[in-house]
């Protein structure tokens, strides 16, 4: 990205956060920038008066000139910082609301699998907080500087021409010294944001408590604890370079500047002697000179800050826009009602080319009305199918019909219109329980008895009743203070078992799908909760289209088709009886299941 590109996406931020208020900086950067060169001929016209003994009219228009330029000189800063503050929190507002919707519209999962673009935007999200106010008020103040800067340089040149290019030549190098440390800058940012992440990651294994019962039986506090000083440690030592450079530019600039300045101290006080120079000529050279390093250096470490505001902000710009995952099609087709069925036709996928092949040319279909089991061993693919049928992924080759109709050629947003989905990984909301379950369908999101029934059918209406609150109890993993968990308005927590249920709940909301997809439904559930959750589910079930991946097998040979997933293709497909007649894989693993509980009930 360009600089010009950069300048002008600051200049578009300041203006999409109100076009009056950028005026009104634009006016007060400008009155800011020609206040130091007044108040130098201000003091060459004072002193003049007074050295010429003439009328005191002179020195009193110069006096009101400077009490003027004084009082502005005091107010403007506060001003500025006044109206600059409103853009910084509207663009916040702007930001946040522009970086929301645009991750929103990331579809598919694989770029939150991606690193690199986690770190991007993790880095877009700061920018938001941390880098409008140097690359927009910043650019403001660099702009006034330079303003400021031309003043000056111009009456420094009409007094001593030699001086003005010594001084211009002596900011250069340092100009272009601070910009490749603000480029370092945001480059170690990058490279620090890997870090800083898994620092993060380690870090919050302190408050998680799953981690921590791991943690401390296992003995691993000094494990992690070395993980995350080590990553600390080298997050420190770059920091500490790039400040050591900092402060060898500095330095620089400043001994420059004392140099430069000494030199034509004293080369305007033997002009001065000369008769070359008036004592008005010499304050104001000895004020344009202070004026224009205090200018320069100010102008230098504002452009570097505004530099790195921007390459910030490049993060935010790249994530803002960034093309659709999956973009819609050029010719959008009609998602029909289900009537047919579902096939899945030769699939392919694997989730990245150094990986291997999940499913292997997969071909299955789903009946419109019918309840189909998937089983399989762990890793078979069961999880990856179903999100292919989300299309959270596309898979290689192969496509999935709907009623005839390729679901990539359908809007997707219509397509999950459709599906009513509990994932394996389901999620836990800090949010009421009414919330927690409504949220399956938004629109219904305050229509209690749906909850309610959603939450009877899930088998956790009893529960919910015992709740402080009821449907309005607020449920939480987090409490801040120990206190809190004592109060039931900071939150109540569930046990694993019943937050599958709320979870069930969520799902049933959206009873009216088209398709229903059950991912290991009763995996959190105690045997007697789990039976009778998959017998409310199977009545549930019948005669919609649905489909139930679980490893227990008692829980799916009731499904009117058993798919069976082995290799990346359906194995065997079937009845419970006719797998069972077949005595192939299923039979073998429902087999070894009965006999385990038999085992168990006789041992
Ligand atoms: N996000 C991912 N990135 C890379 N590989 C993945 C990802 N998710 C799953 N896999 C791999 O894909 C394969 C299939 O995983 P999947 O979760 O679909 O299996 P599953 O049949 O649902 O297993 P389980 O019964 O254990 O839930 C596994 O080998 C797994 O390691």
């Amino acid at each position: 990205m360009t600089v010009w590109s950069r300048l002008r996406i600051a200049w578009q931020l300041c203006w999409a956060t109100g076009r009056g208020l950028t005026l009104v900086q634009v006016g007060l950067t400008l009155i800011g920038g020609f206040l130091a060169s007044a108040v130098t001929w201000a003091t060459k016209f004072m002193m003049d008066g007074l050295a010429e003994h003439g009328p005191a009219r002179q020195p009193m228009i110069a006096v009101s000139v400077l009490a003027v330029a004084g009082l502005i000189g005091a107010c403007e800063p506060r001003v500025a910082e006044y109206v600059r503050a409103e853009p910084n929190r509207r663009a916040y507002l702007l930001m946040n609301d522009r970086l929301f919707t645009a991750v929103g519209e990331f579809q598919g999962l694989e770029r939150f699998e991606d690193p690199r673009l986690l770190d991007r935007i993790r880095s877009a999200q700061q920018s938001t907080s941390n880098a409008v106010a140097p690359a927009t008020t910043g650019l403001f103040s660099a702009v006034r500087d330079l303003v400021s800067l031309a003043g000056l340089l111009a009456t420094v040149y009409l007094l001593a021409p030699a001086m003005a290019l010594i001084l211009v030549l002596s900011a250069v190098p340092v100009f272009f010294a601070q910009l490749s440390l603000s480029r370092r800058f945001a480059g170690m940012l990058d490279t620090m944001s890997a870090s800083s992440r898994r620092q993060f990651q380690l870090s919050a294994l302190n408050s998680d408590v799953r981690a921590v019962k791991e943690i401390r039986l296992f003995g691993l506090v000094d494990f992690f604890r070395e993980r995350v000083l080590s990553a600390i440690v080298a997050t420190n030592h770059a920091q500490r370079d790039l400040d050591r450079r900092q402060l060898r530019v500095q330095a620089t600039l400043a001994a420059l500047g004392s140099v430069i300045g000494a030199g034509g101290l004293a080369w305007a006080v033997y002009a001065a002697s000369r008769e070359r120079l008036s004592i008005g000529d010499v304050s104001a050279f000895v004020t344009a000179v202070a004026a224009t390093q205090a200018a320069l250096s100010g102008l230098v470490t504002k452009i570097s800050g505004a530099h790195r505001g921007l390459l910030q902000l490049e993060h935010y710009v790249r994530v803002v826009n960034m093309p659709p995952d999956r973009p819609a099609p050029a010719l959008p087709a009609i998602l029909p009602t289900l009537t047919s069925g579902i096939e899945l036709v030769d699939l392919w996928f694997r989730y990245d080319e150094s990986q291997p092949w999940v499913l292997r040319g997969l071909d299955a279909r789903i009946t419109c009305g019918e309840s189909v089991a998937l089983v399989g061993r762990n890793g078979a693919g069961k999880s990856t199918l179903i999100k292919l049928l989300c299309r959270f992924y596309e898979p290689e080759r192969g496509a999935i019909r709907w009623d005839g109709v390729d679901i990539r050629d359908v809007p997707i947003t219509e397509l999950r219109r459709r599906l009513g989905v509990l994932f394996q990984d389901f999620m836990e909301y800090d949010l009421t329980v009414a919330e927690n379950i409504g949220i399956g369908e938004l629109s219904a999101l305050s229509d209690r008895d749906r909850i309610a029934r959603a939450a009877a059918e899930a088998g956790v209406s009893e529960k919910i009743e015992t709740l402080p609150h009821g449907y309005d109890t607020m449920l939480s993993r987090i409490f801040f203070k120990e206190t809190d968990k004592k109060d039931a308005k900071h939150g109540v927590t569930l046990s694993g078992g019943q937050w599958q249920r709320i979870a069930i709940a969520r799902t049933l909301m959206r009873d009216d799908r088209e398709l229903l997809i059950l991912d290991e439904p009763g995996s959190g559930l105690d045997a007697e909760a789990e039976h009778r959750i998959h017998r409310r589910l199977e009545a549930h079930r019948t005669g919609r289209t649905s489909v139930l991946v679980s490893h227990r097998l008692g829980a799916v040979r009731d499904a009117d088709r058993i798919l069976v997933l082995d290799e990346g293709r359906i194995a065997e497909e079937g009845t419970h009886a006719s797998l069972m007649a077949l005595n192939g894989q299923y039979a073998h693993m429902f087999t070894l299941q009965a006999e385990g509980y038999a085992t168990a009930g006789t041992g």
